[in-house]
């Protein structure tokens, strides 16, 4: 229920979240680290104690399927392993609502790194728009967070703050017909702060996160489009 502590914590999140999802990224700052189609993933170089912790954030458009399908594909723990590559295991450790779920997942081992695992609170939120300065949004944040029926492991344990955010157009039918999937475009703003808990080596790092996010970004939008194909559109 939303008078469970963590609610304090998911609106404040969520709020920075929408500050800075304006859409727009600009480019003094922000360096361009793979471009493929609608989708751009850009990262700023940034460490902490020696330890890297580049902020990412991606743009990408999606033809075909709403926000409120991908942030519904990217929010449900039972389908992760089936778009997630890089995921060894994943665990809900508490069902906090219908909106939020605590979950620990380990990730493979990306050699020389040590393995990692998370733990994280995964909400979904839809904001509803209300004029043009203020569009209809939809939103899930992977925020990490402790758990005491979290089993500690032999991973190092990353701290995240994670965000999906969708904005759905639909181009209005000359016929007047009910939309269909061809009426829809998804865009997508996807931002990450992974720290990566312990230290590893700077380029390694930095070479792991270029490879894998466009990676994961790519699969992941692919896999909400088969997903909803031949199913009534999520609006
Ligand atoms: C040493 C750092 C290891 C490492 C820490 C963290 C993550 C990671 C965690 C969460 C999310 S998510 O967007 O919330 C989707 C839910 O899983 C994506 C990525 C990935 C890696 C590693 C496995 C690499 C990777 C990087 C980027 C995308 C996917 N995998």
């Amino acid at each position: 229920s939303s008078s469970h502590k963590l609610y304090e914590e998911i609106n404040a999140v969520v709020a920075e979240h929408i500050k800075y999802s304006g859409f727009t990224i600009d480019d003094g700052v922000w360096e361009a680290i793979h471009e493929e189609g609608e989708m751009k993933v850009y990262r700023r170089e940034m460490e902490e104690d020696g330890m890297i912790v580049d902020p990412l954030k991606a743009v990408h458009c999606v033809k075909g399927i709403t926000g409120h399908e991908l942030c519904h594909y990217f929010w449900d723990v039972s389908v992760r392993m089936e778009w997630e590559g890089t995921l060894e295991s994943t665990n809900t450790v508490e069902v906090v609502s219908d909106d939020t779920v605590i979950t620990h997942q380990t990730h493979k081992r990306v050699w020389p790194t040590t393995q990692r695992d998370a733990v994280f609170w995964s909400h979904i939120r839809h904001i509803a728009g209300n004029d043009e300065n203020s569009p209809d949004m939809w939103m899930v944040c992977n925020y990490s967070t402790d758990h005491d029926k979290a089993q500690p492991s032999k991973c190092v344990r990353v701290k995240m703050n994670v965000a999906m955010v969708c904005e759905t157009m639909v181009t209005p039918r000359a016929d007047g017909k009910p939309s269909t999937r061809e009426d829809l475009t998804c865009r997508v703003q996807y931002a990450a702060y992974v720290n990566p808990g312990g230290w590893a080596p700077p380029s390694v790092l930095r070479a792991v996160y270029k490879r894998e996010y466009p990676k994961f970004l790519k699969r992941f939008t692919q896999y909400v489009t088969n997903a909803t194909a031949d199913k009534p559109i999520m609006f």
